[in-house]
């Protein structure tokens, strides 16, 4: 039995709400997630709604697999099993893996990561845009791409801001962009949510059919949905069973596109909703609480929310004002060290910074010092070249029109296909206007040398047979590994460096594959090679280990963005200084103009997510100096800390080894340091 009991009044008003729309408005730690989760317990256990009638959605796949842990540990593992629970991209690639044949694609459809987006649209660059000495940047063009269709802007609907350069160079790259896509057979991310809206405004049955599976909607971490991802909810929601929780003030996407006015008017957009506030924080103690409340006050636009903790104050938030950036890494580690040794296990830790390049100064001294730890987010797995060659093998062998994993492997190991005989494929694909697939398949008329031709039949009989194999294969990780064996990609490695030692590495990056794929295998019922696919994927920007990361005993690196939800009983944020928080960019848009307030409240809010990660103890640091091209650079101490009040901060506890440089340091600190010295007694 689930004691629903366990809630408060107002959490329990939300968890039996009836039909209709349900907004839950309520500040950090307040339990919107656990109102989510037991709400649906409810709707199961209490309304015998049918567990595949549910769909919550949630921020990350990582948010979404521990929703599922939750919601299993209340009504058991089997009725879970039958509902959705998902990120907004991987319900979308479910929605269309039914039914995108509708828009013109095949069910088979290859799905684009930053890396495949930037190299098809450099090709598209230098194609159509570049001449002489002109270089632009495939990176912004990516970016101005990426907005537009989070706000359902189609190519064909494009405007260019009058006279911008990139705005122009867009205006011509995204329409040939999309259509390069389509006759890949393949989408980008932002494609996963446009196309389905699209799919729902042109193709009412498959709307319908949608609806009618998914007939209760509940939406976590709602503050940060985009125009596109409402749209959608607008379209799957017309029943009115969509409940949302969010909190304005964690808002902290809207570089992505994501728009606080979603949830601002969410009240007008859905008539009859009923607002539900939740006040009371269940997470933090009292002074972090109250840091936070100081902080997020500073902030005009937001609707006002009260937070209050029946917990005590707790200890007062530390200081820490370092040297440089080896003296703040060096700091925070022997600062967890410390409690470490008092008994507490490494996850209660997290150093949480802004932009992931802060991550390396920590990581050394973490590892100098043989203290465990897991980097969420940085170098991503999935974006190493080796293992990018390896997987785009797979995507071929799914989807042989998919002509950037094509190019990639055309070559690769290297079978004598330059780049003039690929140029003259490629051609020749355009002139006859058909994909690149089938010019390989019969290259007749093309201008390619004996070798060449020989070789491409070789590579075309390989792709051919090992499709077959992999379709019919009941052991996907052997027939995978037997695949890479007989390309020989070891070898390949081998000879691409000299480097024993790295040779080695990058060899185990390639094993890691085969590793993922076996692990993917054994915890699938089904398992395909389009599902391991879809997986690798969706990991994108995400950490791509498969442990369950709170087994481990570990210490958490992480940016503040990717914090988002969690909670850590210790928390350090580190790099409190003026351009890392508020960031540089947000600085520079702030002094452009426009909404000049704007871009600084939303560093605020990621400061105030920041913050209330923290359950028991928040540890501030910030470096007098740091190294930019090997000189050192004064840096300033970071604007909202005059917003947390004096009596709640501390420099830190006595009980650290104390360096020499610290009076040295607490001297440097300053007149932000000079009330609370006092108060220190020290
Ligand atoms: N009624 C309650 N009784 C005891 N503990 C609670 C209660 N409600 C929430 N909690 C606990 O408080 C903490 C915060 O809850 P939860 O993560 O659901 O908050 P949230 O509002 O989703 O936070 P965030 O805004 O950071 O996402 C969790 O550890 C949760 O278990
Ligand atoms: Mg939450």
């Amino acid at each position: 039995m689930v004691d629903f009991h366990t809630l408060n009044p107002e959490q329990y008003a939300a968890v039996e709400h009836g039909d209709g729309p349900l907004l839950l408005l309520a500040g950090a730690g307040s339990g919107k997630t656990r109102v989510i989760t037991y709400r649906i317990a409810y709707l199961v256990l209490e309304r015998d709604i049918h567990p595949g009638h549910i769909l919550a959605m949630t921020f990350t796949n990582k948010a979404a697999l521990e929703m599922r842990e939750r919601v299993a540990g209340l009504i058991g593992r089997k009725r879970t099993a039958a509902m959705t629970i998902a990120t907004f991209h991987s319900l979308c690639v479910q929605i269309l893996k039914q039914h995108i044949d509708r828009l013109g694609y095949k069910r088979n459809f290859s799905i684009y990561a930053a890396a495949d987006q930037v190299r098809l649209i450099k090709d598209l660059i230098d194609r159509h845009v570049n001449s002489g000495d002109r270089r632009i940047d495939a990176d912004r063009i990516l970016w101005i791409i990426s907005d537009a269709k989070n706000r359902l802007i189609a190519p064909e609907d494009f405007v260019p801001f009058h006279g911008d350069e990139y705005q122009l160079a867009a205006a011509t790259v995204y329409p040939a962009y999309q259509k390069a896509l389509k006759a890949f057979n393949a989408v980008d991310f932002d494609d996963l949510i446009m196309l389905t809206t699209r799919l729902f405004r042109d193709h009412p049955e498959a709307l319908e059919a949608c609806r009618q599976c998914y007939r209760y909607l509940l939406v976590d971490e709602y503050q940060d949905t985009n125009a596109a991802q409402y749209q959608l909810l607008r379209q799957l929601a017309a029943h009115g069973n969509l409940c949302v929780v969010g909190d304005d003030d964690q808002s902290i996407y809207g570089w992505r596109g994501a728009d606080l006015g979603n949830i601002l008017d969410f009240e007008k957009d859905f008539p009859g909703t009923r607002t539900i506030r939740l006040e009371q924080n269940y997470r933090s103690t009292g002074n972090i609480l109250a840091a936070a409340n100081a902080v997020i006050r500073c902030n005009t636009r937001r609707k006002v929310k009260k937070l209050w903790t029946a917990d005590g104050a707790g200890e007062p938030l530390e200081m820490i004002v370092c040297r440089d950036e080896e003296d703040e890494a060096l700091q925070v580690v022997e600062r967890l060290q410390v409690e470490h040794y008092r008994g507490r296990p490494w996850k209660h830790f997290a150093i949480l910074y802004r932009t992931n390049i802060q991550s390396r100064a920590f990581e050394e001294q973490l590892r100098y010092l043989d203290v465990p730890y897991r980097l969420v987010g940085g170098q991503q797995f999935y974006d190493r070249k080796e293992v990018k060659d390896a997987v785009a093998y797979l995507k071929v062998l799914l989807n042989p029109s998919d002509e950037v994993n094509l190019l990639r492997i055309l070559n690769y190991p290297k079978r004598g296909i330059g780049t003039t005989s690929a140029d003259r494929l490629i051609q020749r694909s355009s002139d006859r206007d058909c994909s690149l697939w089938e010019v390989l398949r019969d290259p007749s008329g093309v201008d390619l040398s004996d070798q060449v031709r020989a070789s491409l039949a070789l590579f075309v009989r390989l792709i051919e047979t090992w499709r077959y194999r992999l379709r019919d294969s009941l052991d996907l990780t052997a027939s995978v590994a037997e695949l890479f064996r007989e390309l020989d990609l070891d070898g390949e490695i081998n000879r691409s460096t000299d480097d024993r030692i790295k040779a080695e590495r990058r060899r185990e990056f390639l094993q890691d594959v085969i590793n993922a794929l076996a692990s993917y295998q054994q915890r699938e019922a089904e398992p395909t090679l389009a599902g391991f696919l879809e997986k690798v994927s969706l990991l994108d920007d995400e950490q791509q280990d498969d442990k369950d990361a709170d087994e481990e005993d570990v210490v958490t690196l992480m940016s503040l963005h990717s914090s988002k939800g969690l909670e850590f009983p210790m928390v350090f944020l580190v790099g409190m200084e003026e351009e890392y928080l508020p960031h540089k960019n947000s600085l520079e848009a702030a002094a452009d103009g426009g909404e000049a307030t704007a871009p600084i409240e939303e560093e605020r809010r990621l400061f105030y997510v920041g913050i209330t990660r923290a359950r028991r103890q928040l540890v501030l640091t910030r470096a007098e100096e740091r190294k930019k091209y090997g000189k050192a650079l004064k840096r300033e101490p970071s604007r909202f800390l005059a917003e947390i009040p004096e009596e709640l901060l501390q420099a830190r506890s006595s009980s650290v080894p104390r360096q020499t440089s610290e009076a040295e340091q607490q001297q440097q600190a300053g007149h932000f340091f000079s009330g609370i010295q006092s108060l220190l007694g020290e």
